[in-house]
């Protein structure tokens, strides 16, 4: 189902905005001192655009920290006169948005845990009903784009169009890499459902480790998102909450250093005129892929016929396993990803024997 929402570009809610939105701020606001210090120290840095930082922190297991809760708002009010920042925190319920309303917070995001729970989300978008709040939803936990979109439906029906999505991972079933491993799949849907809608990535939250926020950083951009949330604070080692994620305001200005922020185009002709001479090439190819593919359908009917005739079944398991052999070595020798290959090869197989089943069940 296609979902048709009125959204603003970011620049409607962030008229100054002259680069990608670079969203910072600790994991939690845990002191004033703290919160006051990090704030300072991000603002000296011109890429960072809205300060962040956790109030009402919604945690696996009781008995962690939770967060400082309404007491935050009054230092973000001081954050947001000191630095000129924009503020944004996470919310979870209507009070808290009502709390945010008043304390006059510029954004407030909707949690994947959150996201994934459609009447919290309708409680949150009633209160908003009829603000100009700017809103950013972080992806459900399981990569379920259509739950997603439902999020950001509600928020619009509400009347919101200062939305933003948030990629932050999806939980992993399994010991990985990453805290939440990155789907860009997930991200390539949502772009290509809804095309304005303004999309930024969490490398925090899916590194879960300081070490690895480069490279997703980097991946970010390069998939096209349109900014970065990125948790610092002023001293990591001593964090309540994310210690292992959290970067100094100084580390998080050489990361910003070391990204190569890319574009959707260029304007240089000879790239232009480049790209459109290879895009032809691949539509070429592309087509002539198709051609092959239904060749190959032709075979697996007559195959199907046959196997109808004389009573066989469409799925030859042994001939499976052999073909798959065979694909997998060819695809080592011309360098082709392994898995790719596979996944290829399954889904043309999947549709082969679908295809047979139909004929030979058919009276
Ligand atoms: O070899 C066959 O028996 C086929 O019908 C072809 C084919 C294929 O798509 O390559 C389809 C179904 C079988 O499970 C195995 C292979």
């Amino acid at each position: 189902m296609v979902a048709e929402l009125d959204i603003m570009p970011i620049s409607h809610w962030l008229p100054n905005i002259d680069n990608p939105l670079l969203i910072a701020g600790p994991c939690s606001l845990e002191t004033e001192e703290q919160a006051l210090a990090t704030a300072h120290e991000l603002a000296k840095d011109k890429r960072v655009f809205v300060y962040r930082g956790g109030i009402w922190k919604p945690r696996t297991r009781p008995g962690s920290f939770e967060g400082v809760g309404s007491i935050g708002l009054e230092w973000m009010k001081r954050i947001k006169e000191e630095t000129g920042l924009p503020v944004g925190t996470e919310v979870a319920n209507a009070q808290h948005v009502e709390e945010c309303l008043k304390a006059g917070v510029d954004v407030m995001w909707i949690g994947a845990r959150s996201t994934a729970s459609p009447f919290t989300v309708q409680e949150i978008a009633d209160v908003l009903k009829g603000t100009d709040q700017t809103v950013m939803v972080k992806n459900p936990v399981n990569p379920d784009v259509q739950l997603w979109i439902g999020a950001l439906e509600r928020l619009n029906q509400a009347g919101i169009k200062n939305l933003v999505a948030i990629h932050r991972g999806f939980t992993p079933f399994r010991e990985s890499k990453y805290r939440n491993y990155p789907s860009w799949k997930t991200v390539i849907e949502l772009k290509r459902l809804l095309p304005n809608l303004p999309i930024i990535g969490d490398p925090s939250h899916i590194a879960g480790k300081r070490e690895y926020l480069l490279e997703i950083s980097q991946k970010a951009f390069d998939m096209g998102l349109d900014g970065l949330m990125l948790e610092s604070h002023i001293d990591p080692s001593c964090a309540l909450s994310d210690k292992a994620q959290q970067v100094t305001p100084a580390d998080l200005g050489k990361i910003l250093d070391a990204l190569v922020i890319k574009y959707a185009s260029s304007d240089d002709p000879l790239f232009e005129n480049k790209l459109e001479e290879l895009r032809g090439r691949i539509d070429q190819i592309d087509h002539e892929m198709m051609e092959i593919l239904a060749s190959r359908m032709e075979l697996v009917n007559q195959i199907g016929e046959y196997k109808k005739q004389n009573k066989v079944t469409a799925l030859q398991i042994n001939r499976w396993a052999q073909m798959m052999d065979d694909r997998s070595n060819l695809a080592a020798k011309l360098h082709l990803d392994e898995t790719f290959v596979k996944i290829l090869f399954q889904l043309i197989h999947e549709d082969s024997v679908r295809q047979q089943t139909e004929l030979i069940e058919k009276k």
